[in-house]
């Protein structure tokens, strides 16, 4: 089976066509203040994608108000709660959004792969993500965790990959994990929210060969 890649924190139309053009799965919207790729709905929305391209908006903690204005104006056809929702907020949101729902799970030691069990049968999909410093942002920090601590785990749901990867690690990450579904964001950019095109089609080729 392929492995696919999202393409995370996107927010000019160059950058979502290098994503289409790879061969990119998902894009991923940061709707977060605090994040350098923050971005309005209105405008995420004016970024044009083929129909079969998933369109995922990042948030943290939102409040009905934000998911739901988000949602149409953004054309998401997911979301992807990366705070503290818990599993009972993220049946909430699928229910009344009717969309796509990932929910992320930050990892740093084994343990912290079991918080993944409570959203089975809630959410669509888990992100592993690397754990953040307490005070920073809860992604998008180029951090990875110790890919082999999904050795041998059983997955409650389908999930993804994510956490401090680029073009020169994935292959290596790929191949730990078994994952088919990976995500980046600092790995394709030049700086914190200012996304490389070059790098995100060698982020693509680098999964495509997989
Ligand atoms: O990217 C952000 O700025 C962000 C802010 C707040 C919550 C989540 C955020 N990103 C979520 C993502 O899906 C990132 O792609 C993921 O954390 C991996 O990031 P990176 O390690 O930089 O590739």
């Amino acid at each position: 089976m392929p492995v696919s890649a999202k393409i995370c924190g996107l927010s000019t139309p160059e950058t979502v066509d290098a994503a289409i053009g790879g061969g990119a799965s998902h894009v991923g919207f940061v709707f977060f203040p605090k994040s350098p790729r923050d971005i309005v709905p209105e405008r995420a929305g004016q970024l044009a994608t083929p129909g079969h391209l998933g369109r995922i908006g990042v948030f943290v903690d939102p409040d009905d108000a934000l998911l739901t204005h988000a949602v149409t104006a953004a054309r998401l056809t997911g979301v992807q709660l990366h705070g503290e929702e818990t599993a009972e907020r993220v049946a909430a949101v699928k229910a009344r959004l009717g969309v796509e729902v990932w929910k992320a799970v930050p990892v740093r030691t084994r343990a912290d792969l079991d918080a993944a069990r409570a959203y089975r049968g809630v959410a669509d999909r888990i992100l592993y993500d690397a754990k953040t410093p307490k005070g920073t942002l809860p992604g998008g920090m180029g951090l990875r965790f110790d890919w082999k601590l999904l050795d041998g785990f059983q997955h409650p749901l389908p999930w993804a990959l994510s956490g401090g990867l680029d073009a020169a690690n994935v292959a290596e990450a790929i191949g730990i994990t078994a994952a088919r579904l990976v995500d980046v964001s600092s790995g394709v950019e030049s700086a914190p929210g200012v996304k490389d095109v070059d790098k995100i089609a060698a982020f693509c080729k680098a999964v495509s060969a997989c």
